[in-house]
C-alpha cells in the first residue's frame, strides 16, 4: 500500500447521509489527488489526510487473516516489534489530538470559498465528508474495536487513506457479507452480537482495545514462550480455529474463552489424544506390565526360541557370541545406541586378564560390605560423599569418558571411579571384558541387570544389558535413550551414578552403581505385618522426596514411583532408579516470593497447622504443650518456640521453586495401582503425577497395600478416578501422616498438594516437620541391608569361570542368562 494517499471522491449529497465509506460500494471511484489546487489549500488537505487514517474498506475477510498467517492480528509487544495495529490506532489517535479537525475543516472551507468551485467536487463538502467519515467511523470503532485488525491487509476492494506516520497503512476490516454489502456499516454491526469490551474514549480507544485483544490472546502455547514471529500469533491460531464467519464473533469468543496457556494446551492435548474414557479405552491402550515380583520372569531360557548367547570367557575376560562365535567387538560406531562415550568400547582385548591390578582399591571386603580402604582409612563410601546439588548436567566428555568422575562431586571420592579409571588408563579402553558377571539382579522391559565386579577390584557393579537390536524391533530405543541421558545427568546421593556406557556387538552397556539391599518392595514384605512403621516410612519418602525434587529441577518428570524402583543401598539409604517412563522437559525456575509460600489451611488441616508443634506423630487433641502458647514457658517449651520462630523465618525467605508445572503428556504410563487419574482420563499430565505417585508411595508404606488396589487392572484404574480415599483401621497412623496424604491424593492435579511449588510445598507439611533435610543423607536409616544379603553377592575369584551369557526373547521381554 506504500504511502501514497488515497481518498474516495464522494459527493456532497452524501456528506449528509453519514454513510460510511465501504470498499464493496460500486459508487465508489478509484481516489484522485487533483491537481491545480490553491496551494494553501492543498497544504491543508494534504496535512489533514496525512494527519488522519482512514479505511474506508468495509471488507473485513476473515478468511483472507485464515489464509494468511502473516495476516493475522498479533499481540501487542509494546516495543520493538512493528505492531502495525497500534501503530494504527496511534495514528488515529494522534490525528484527532494533533489536529483540530474541525478547526481544519473549517479553514479549509473558508479557503475554498476563494476558490473557483471544481465542476466535479466541492472541497467544502469534500473536506466535511472527510470530517464527517472520521467521526462515524471513529464513532463506529469504539463500539467495533475488536474488529480491527492488527495487521495490514491487502485489499483490493478496500480504499484508504494512508498516513505518514510511518506506519504501515492497514485496513480496518469492517466485516462485511455479501448480503450485507449495500448496508450500512452501523447497520452490519448493529446485527453482529459484538461482546461489549470495556468502554474507552476515542482519544485513547484503539489502544486500549489493541491492549485488550492482546491480553486475551496467549503469549505463549503452554509448551514455552513463542519466540518465532509466527508463534507470536499462536493465540490467533485458535481465532482460526473458532468456526466462526466474521471475525468479530472469533474474536469475542478468544476473548471469553481464551484459556491460560496451559489450559489451552491440555486443551489441544484432549482433542488430539485417544482419550481413555472408559474401560474398553483403557484397555486398549498399552499398560506397562505389572510385575510385583521379579523372579516371574522366564528362566529357562534354553527353550526360548530367537536367542542369541554370549560365552563370558572369565580366563580371556572375552564376551563370545554363541551365535556367531565370535568375540564381541567394537561397533560403536554402528552402534544404534548412537556413538560410545570415549573408549569405553568392547574390543575382546586378549591381554585382558594378563596383569591383574593389584593395587586398584577394594572397594568390597570379605564379609560383602562395601568399605574404602585408602590410606588406611574405612569409611563408607557414600558417606564420603560431597553432595552438590548444583550440578544438574554434564557433557558427555566430563562424564563419562574422562578419567575421574568427571563433573560428579557428590561422588567425586568414590573409590569406583578411580578403579575404573585405572583399568582405562591401563587397557586404553573399558568394556564388558573387563567385568566379571556374577548373578543377574533382574530383567526390565528394555534390559537386564548383572551384579559385576571389575576385574581384580573386587568392586561391584550393577550393569544394565540391553540389546539394541531388540530395543530396535519392539520400538523401545527410545526409552532406552531416555534412561541413558537421564543417568548421564545424575549426580545425587538419592540417584544412581552411571559410571561408564559402551556398546558391544548389539548390545549396549550401562555400568552403574550397585545396591545390595534389595527393592524397598521386598524389605516392605519383610517387615512385621508388611508395613513400615511411621517412622521409617517417613524416612524412606523423605529420601525420595529429595530425589524427586532433584528431578524435577532437572526437567525430569519421573512418573515410575513404585517401592519396587526404590532400592536400598549397602549404607540403607536409597536410591532411585528406573528412568525409561520419564518424561524430559524444560523448567523455568523462579524465585517465589514469601507470601505465596504461605501454607494454605485446606491444604494442611493439622490441628497443629501454623504452631510450634515439632512432633512429626502428633495426633492432634494429645498434642497439648505445643498447641498452645504457655505464658511461663519452661526450658524445652522455649527451645521449640525458638526453632518455631526459626522455621517460620526460614519460611518467609523467598524460595526457589523449580517445577516443571508447563510440562504436558499424554502418554499412559506408570504402574496401574500408582497411576494417577489424569493419566487414567487422558487429559494430560504433567509434574503433579509425581506428587499422586508419591501419595500412593506412602499410604502403600504405612498400611502395607495401595489405596485403590481393586480385583484387576480395571477395577484399579476406576477405583484411581471414581473411589474416595479411604484409610484402613489399622494399623495406627499419625493424623499428619493421613492429612499429607489426603493432600497428595486429591484427584484434581490443580488441587493436588505439589502442585503450586513442588516438592517444597510438601517438605513444609508437618509430617516432616523436624526434619533436616539438608542431612538426612547422614541419618541412621531405619534398617541397614543384611549382611547375608550382601554377602550372598559376592563370589570368590575361585567360583569364576567360564560365564555364559545368554540372550532370548521371549514376548516383549528382553532376556539373558548366565550359565
Ligand atoms: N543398581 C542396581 N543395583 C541392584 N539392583 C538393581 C540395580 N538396578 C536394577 N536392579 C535390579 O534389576 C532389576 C531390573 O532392573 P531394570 O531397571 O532393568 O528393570 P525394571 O526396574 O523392572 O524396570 P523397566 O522394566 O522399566 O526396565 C530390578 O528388579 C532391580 O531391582
Amino acid at each position: 500500500m506504500g504511502s501514497f494517499c488515497e481518498i474516495v471522491e464522494v459527493k456532497d449529497e452524501q456528506s449528509t447521509s453519514r454513510r460510511p465509506l465501504r470498499a464493496n460500494d460500486k459508487d465508489q471511484k478509484p481516489p484522485i489527488m487533483r491537481k491545480g489546487f490553491n496551494k494553501f489549500l492543498e497544504d491543508d488537505i494534504n496535512k489533514l489526510f496525512e494527519s488522519v487514517n482512514i479505511r474506508t474498506s468495509k471488507s473485513f475477510d476473515l478468511s483472507e487473516t485464515r489464509r494468511n498467517p502473516s495476516k493475522k492480528p498479533m499481540r501487542g509487544t509494546g516495543g520493538n516489534s512493528p505492531v502495525i495495529g497500534f501503530s494504527e490506532a496511534v495514528s488515529l489517535k494522534q490525528a484527532l489530538r494533533g489536529m483540530c479537525i474541525s478547526q481544519a475543516a473549517e479553514m479549509a472551507a473558508v479557503k475554498r470559498s476563494s476558490m473557483p468551485a471544481s465542476p466535479r467536487i466541492s472541497e467544502a463538502g469534500k473536506i466535511s465528508n472527510i470530517y464527517k467519515s472520521v467521526v462515524v467511523e471513529s464513532g463506529e470503532l469504539n463500539r467495533s474495536r475488536i474488529e480491527m485488525s492488527l495487521v495490514p491487509q491487502e485489499s483490493t476492494s478496500s480504499t484508504s487513506i494512508s498516513s505518514n506516520f510511518g506506519v504501515k497503512p492497514i485496513t480496518h476490516n469492517i466485516k462485511s457479507t455479501s448480503s450485507e454489502a449495500g448496508r450500512p456499516l452501523a447497520e452490519c454491526i448493529a446485527d453482529e452480537e459484538i461482546e461489549p469490551v470495556s468502554e474507552v474514549d476515542i482519544q485513547t480507544g484503539l489502544q486500549e482495545v489493541n491492549d485488550s485483544v492482546d491480553s486475551v490472546l496467549p503469549r505463549d502455547n503452554g509448551y514455552g514462550k513463542c519466540s518465532k514471529p509466527d508463534e507470536k500469533i499462536c493465540g490467533l491460531n485458535e481465532v482460526e480455529s473458532v468456526p466462526s464467519k466474521d471475525f468479530s464473533t472469533s474474536l469475542k469468543v478468544v476473548g471469553k474463552a481464551a484459556p491460560k496457556p496451559r489450559q489451552k494446551s491440555r486443551l489441544q492435548n484432549v482433542s488430539s489424544s485417544s482419550l481413555v474414557k472408559g474401560k474398553k479405552d483403557v484397555k486398549s491402550t498399552r499398560i506397562r506390565p505389572v510385575i510385583r515380583n521379579k523372579t516371574l520372569i522366564i528362566r529357562k531360557l534354553k527353550k526360548v526360541n530367537s536367542k542369541a548367547s554370549y560365552e563370558v570367557n572369565s580366563a580371556k575376560d572375552q564376551l563370545i557370541c554363541q551365535r556367531c562365535q565370535c568375540s564381541l567387538m567394537d561397533t560403536s560406531k554402528d552402534s544404534i545406541m548412537g556413538p560410545t562415550i570415549g573408549s569405553d568400547v568392547f574390543s575382546g582385548n586378549k591381554d585382558c586378564d594378563a596383569k591383574k591390578l593389584d593395587s586398584i582399591p577394594t572397594c568390597w571386603d570379605n564379609r560383602g560390605t562395601s568399605v574404602v580402604k585408602t590410606k588406611g582409612d574405612i569409611s563408607q563410601s557414600s558417606k564420603s560423599s560431597d553432595f552438590s546439588s548444583s550440578t544438574t548436567s554434564l557433557s558427555e566428555d566430563s562424564n563419562l569418558s574422562g578419567s575421574t568422575c568427571g563433573s560428579k562431586p557428590h561422588m567425586s571420592k568414590d573409590v569406583r571411579w578411580q578403579a575404573i579409571d585405572r583399568v582405562r588408563k591401563q587397557y586404553g579402553f573399558l568394556g564388558l571384558s573387563h567385568f566379571n558377571l556374577l548373578k543377574k539382579l533382574g530383567s526390565g522391559d528394555i534390559g537386564t541387570v548383572y551384579l559385576a565386579e571389575l576385574e581384580g577390584t573386587n568392586c561391584p557393579f550393577a550393569i544394565k544389558v540391553m540389546d539394541n537390536e531388540f530395543l530396535s524391533k519392539r520400538k523401545k530405543m527410545v526409552r532406552a535413550q531416555t534412561e541413558r541421558e537421564i543417568l548421564r545427568m545424575l549426580d545425587h546421593p538419592f540417584l544412581p551414578t552411571l559410571y561408564a556406557q559402551f556398546t558391544s556387538d548389539n548390545l549396549s552397556c550401562l555400568v552403574m552403581e550397585f545396591c545390595p539391599g534389595g527393592d524397598l518392595h521386598v524389605l516392605r514384605q519383610k517387615q512385621p505385618g508388611r508395613y513400615f512403621p511411621e517412622q521409617a516410612a517417613r524416612f524412606y519418602v523423605a529420601e525420595v522426596l529429595l530425589a524427586l525434587e532433584y528431578l524435577h529441577m532437572l526437567g525430569i518428570i519421573y512418573r515410575d514411583l513404585k517401592p519396587e524402583n526404590i532400592l536400598v543401598r549397602e549404607d540403607g539409604h536409597i536410591m532411585l532408579t528406573d528412568f525409561d517412563l520419564s518424561l524430559r522437559c524444560s523448567v523455568n525456575p523462579t524465585l517465589v516470593k514469601s507470601s505465596s509460600l504461605v501454607i494454605e489451611p485446606h491444604r494442611v488441616s493439622g490441628p497443629c497447622v501454623g504452631s510450634s508443634c515439632i512432633d512429626p506423630f502428633c495426633t492432634g487433641p494429645s498434642c497439648k504443650v505445643s498447641c498452645f502458647s504457655p505464658r511461663l514457658l519452661s526450658a524445652s517449651a522455649r527451645a521449640r518456640k525458638l526453632k518455631a520462630d526459626a522455621l517460620a523465618q526460614a519460611r518467609s525467605l523467598p524460595q526457589l521453586v523449580a517445577e516443571p508445572t508447563e510440562a504436558r503428556s499424554n502418554s499412559f504410563v506408570g504402574t496401574h495401582e500408582y497411576l494417577a487419574p489424569e493419566i487414567i482420563k487422558g487429559e494430560g499430565h504433567g509434574s503433579a503425577v509425581d506428587w499422586w505417585t508419591f501419595g500412593v508411595f506412602l499410604y502403600e508404606l504405612l498400611y502395607g497395600r495401595t489405596p485403590f488396589r481393586g480385583a484387576g487392572n480395571e477395577e484399579t484404574l476406576n477405583n484411581v478416578v471414581l473411589q474416595n480415599l479411604r484409610f484402613p483401621d489399622g494399623p495406627i497412623v499419625s493424623f499428619q501422616a493421613r492429612d499429607l496424604i489426603r493432600g497428595l491424593l486429591v484427584k484434581d492435579p490443580e488441587n493436588r498438594l505439589g502442585t503450586e511449588t513442588g516438592a517444597a510445598e510438601i517438605k513444609r507439611h508437618p509430617f516432616f516437620e523436624g526434619l533436616n533435610w539438608a542431612l538426612i543423607r547422614c541419618a541412621a536409616p531405619p534398617q541397614i541391608p543384611d549382611m547375608y544379603d550382601v554377602g550372598n553377592y559376592q563370589m570368590g575369584s575361585e567360583e569364576k569361570g567360564k560365564r555364559f551369557l545368554e540372550c532370548g526373547v521371549n514376548g516383549e521381554h528382553l532376556e539373558f542368562e548366565l550359565f
